[in-house]
This record gives C-alpha cells, sequence and structure tokens, in this order.
C-alpha cells in the first residue's frame, strides 16, 4: 500500500500550530511519508523570506513566534508544487483566500486525494451559504472532512490540553484523518456532521464579536453569559434553517459550546470587538494593530449572515447577530447589546 503524502495549504498562527501536530504524528505513524510540503504564503520578515526563515530556524517567527516546528515541515511558496501529489490535503488558511487558492491548485490535485478543513468561516452566494467545504468540493472534487474546536493556537503550541471535534462523512476518511491530528493533549472526537462542525465554527466568530462589545462596557459576566447563550440558541436556528441535517448534539461536541466559550474569553475577534469600541478605530485599523497580519474572521462572517437573513427576510428571528452587525457598520451605540434582544 503507498503511504499518504500530506501537505498544508496555509501557515497562520493556527496553520502553524496543526503543523506541529501533523509533523510530529506522521514520524510516528507508518502510513505517512515523512516529509510534509507546507505552503507558506511568501513575505519578507526583516528582509529574509518567511519560507527561508522557516526551512532553516524551523520557526514561524511572524505568526507562531517561540515554538519550533518539526524539521519534516518543508515551507513552500508555490502552491502547486506544495500540493502536487499530495494524498491528504489540510486547508488552513482565512476563510476569504480558500476560492483563490483552489482555483490554482485544481490543475495538479489528484482524483484519490482527501481533504479536511480547519477553516473558521462560511461563505455566502446568491443561492445562501456555502460551506468552506463545499467551496472545496466544487473546485477540486475530492471528499472533505472538517476540523474544529476549542482550539486556540497559541495555548496548542504550548502543549496545553484541549479537545477537537472531526466531521465526516466516510468514516474511513474520519479515521484518517484523527490520526494525523489526535494525540494524548490534543484529543480527536469524530462526527458525522460535516456541515454542523463548519457552521458552529463560523458562527461562534460573530457572537465572540457581542461578548468583546460587552467587555469593552465592562458589563460583567452575567451579561456576557446571556449574551452567549442567547447567541447559541441562534446559532442552532440559523443552522436548522440552512442546514436541516446538521445534528443538535453537534453543538455539545468542542466545536460548539465549548469554542464559543473559549473564543468569546480568549480570542481575536473579541480582543478586536473590545477594540473597536473602545478607540472607535476601524476594523482594518484594529486588524492591523492587534493582529500583526494575522486575520479576523468573525467581521465578514457577521456581514455575509446579515446579507443572508435580510434577503430571506428573517431578520426579527435573529436579533443577536443583527445587533451585533448594526453596532460593527452601522454605527449603533454598543449598549444596545442587550436592548435589542
Ligand atoms: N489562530 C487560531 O487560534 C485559530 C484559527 N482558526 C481558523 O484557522 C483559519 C486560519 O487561521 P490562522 O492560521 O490563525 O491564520 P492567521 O489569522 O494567522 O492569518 C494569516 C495567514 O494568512 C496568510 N495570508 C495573508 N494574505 C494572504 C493572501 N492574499 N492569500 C493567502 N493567504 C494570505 C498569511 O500569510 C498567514 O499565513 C481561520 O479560518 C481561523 O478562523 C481555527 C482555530 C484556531
Ligand atoms: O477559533 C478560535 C479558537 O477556537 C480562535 O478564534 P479567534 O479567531 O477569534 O481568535
Amino acid at each position: 500500500m503507498s503511504l499518504e503524502r500530506v501537505a498544508i495549504v496555509g501557515s497562520g498562527n493556527w496553520g502553524s500550530a496543526a503543523s506541529r501536530l501533523i509533523g510530529k504524528n506522521v514520524q510516528q505513524n507508518p502510513r505517512f511519508e515523512k516529509q510534509v510540503k507546507m505552503w507558506v504564503y511568501e513575505e519578507l520578515v526583516n528582509g529574509e523570506k518567511l519560507t527561508e526563515i522557516i526551512n532553516t530556524k524551523h520557526e514561524n517567527v511572524k505568526y507562531l513566534p517561540g515554538y519550533k516546528l518539526p524539521e519534516n515541515i518543508v515551507a513552500v511558496p508555490d502552491i502547486k508544487e506544495a500540493v502536487k501529489g499530495a494524498t491528504v490535503l489540510v486547508f488552513v488558511v482565512p476563510h476569504q483566500f480558500i476560492h483563490n487558492l483552489c482555483v490554482q491548485m485544481k490543475p495538479v490535485i489528484s482524483s484519490h486525494c482527501r481533504g479536511i478543513s480547519l477553516i473558521k468561516g462560511i461563505d455566502f452566494d446568491e443561492s445562501g451559504p456555502l460551506l468552506i467545504t463545499d467551496i472545496i468540493k466544487r473546485e477540486l472534487n475530492i471528499p472533505m472532512c472538517a476540523l474544529s474546536g476549542a482550539n486556540i493556537a497559541n495555548e496548542i503550541a504550548a502543549g496545553k490540553f484541549c479537545e477537537t471535534t472531526i466531521g465526516y462523512e466516510n468514516e474511513q476518511d474520519g479515521e484518517l484523518m484523527k490520526q494525523l491530528f489526535h494525540d494524548d493533549m490534543f484529543r480527536v472526537g469524530l462526527v458525522k456532521d460535516v456541515a454542523g462542525v463548519q457552521v458552529c465554527g463560523a458562527l461562534k466568530n460573530v457572537i465572540a464579536l457581542g461578548a468583546g462589545f460587552c467587555d469593552a462596557l465592562e458589563m460583567g459576566n452575567n451579561t456576557k453569559s446571556a449574551l452567549m447563550r442567547i447567541g447559541l440558541i441562534e446559532m442552532q436556528r440559523f443552522t436548522k434553517k440552512y442546514y436541516s441535517n446538521v445534528k443538535l448534539e453537534t453543538f455539545m461536541e468542542s466545536c460548539g459550546v465549548a469554542d464559543l466559550i473559549t473564543t468569546c474569553y480568549g480570542g481575536r475577534n473579541r480582543k478586536c470587538a473590545e477594540a473597536f469600541v473602545r478607540t472607535k478605530k476601524s476594523w482594518e485599523e484594529l486588524e492591523e494593530e492587534l493582529l500583526g497580519g494575522q486575520k479576523l474572521q468573525g467581521t465578514t462572517t457577521a456581514k455575509d449572515v446579515y446579507l443572508t437573513l435580510k434577503k430571506d427576510n428573517v431578520l426579527e428571528e435573529f436579533p443577536h447577530m443583527v445587533t451585533i452587525y448594526r453596532i460593527a457598520f452601522e454605527g449603533l451605540p454598543p449598549e444596545r447589546i442587550v436592548l435589542d434582544i
């Protein structure tokens, strides 16, 4: 049996932390080739190419400073070269970039390839919400799993215990992906629910903006918990409306309630939303000043969710998400976060 060849598409904060798990697991599992190519969006860091820094210092000094990457992770700036010949593709880029990357990769993707998306986002077109795995499937025609959970990348890199959830369609693919990620400190749970895992991961980023507004106004823990609870209900309502096959139990997995909690306390969306209220700066400025090249996912998702709900004439069923959007983009006073629910 030929060995599985893994390629990672993306090398940001989570991409780099995930490469530490993958790099270690492929070395210990005879099912996998030892070398893993990681596509890196090339940029200069202090005058040096990031790919060269990663391949010599074995550290992503820009997106995950302070943590070594395994030496079998090889940074590659050319997307086609990075994924050519791969049998397992790990997608971990900010969601706004996935479509373009798939178009570039398409000519070299083999038909027996399988993929897993670690991306927390969702896209929308005139027909409604589009899962990231569906965008990838549509472009590359490969089976897809999704991984999402209460997974702040820096904590995982530091080796702190956490859980995650892999959603699969085909059980064998789910098991294969579990072998790539699971270890004692990063426990993988499997669910047959690719859509549920992703919708949770995308929508909790919107609710986290609300948590940040609440923190800026120093509304306290009880209020924040109430907003998270109401947010969770709206996440479920959205899911039932657009993905009726999603299992409600998925919300009790790491990808559901646990990720909502961790993001509303420790995530970048929460942090920037707090600063948005305190400083009155634009989202673009805050992303630039506070995240050092990392990307926010909740703002675009909030906008897209709002436009979809508006088009479908169901805004009143989602008062919390609508208020978050209006504070973020229409100048609604942040105090309204509790008044409009
Ligand atoms: N960072 C975290 O703690 C976690 C992130 N995620 C999700 O993983 C996904 C990826 O996030 P991170 O790895 O944290 O990335 P990040 O937020 O660190 O994003 C920066 C990445 O985007 C790349 N980039 C910049 N411009 C680009 C372009 N034009 N085309 C392609 N790539 C470009 C950068 O090179 C860098 O690798 C997101 O959907 C995020 O929500 C999921 C769990 C945890
Ligand atoms: O998804 C995350 C943790 O599970 C990280 O969320 P942020 O993108 O808000 O940092």
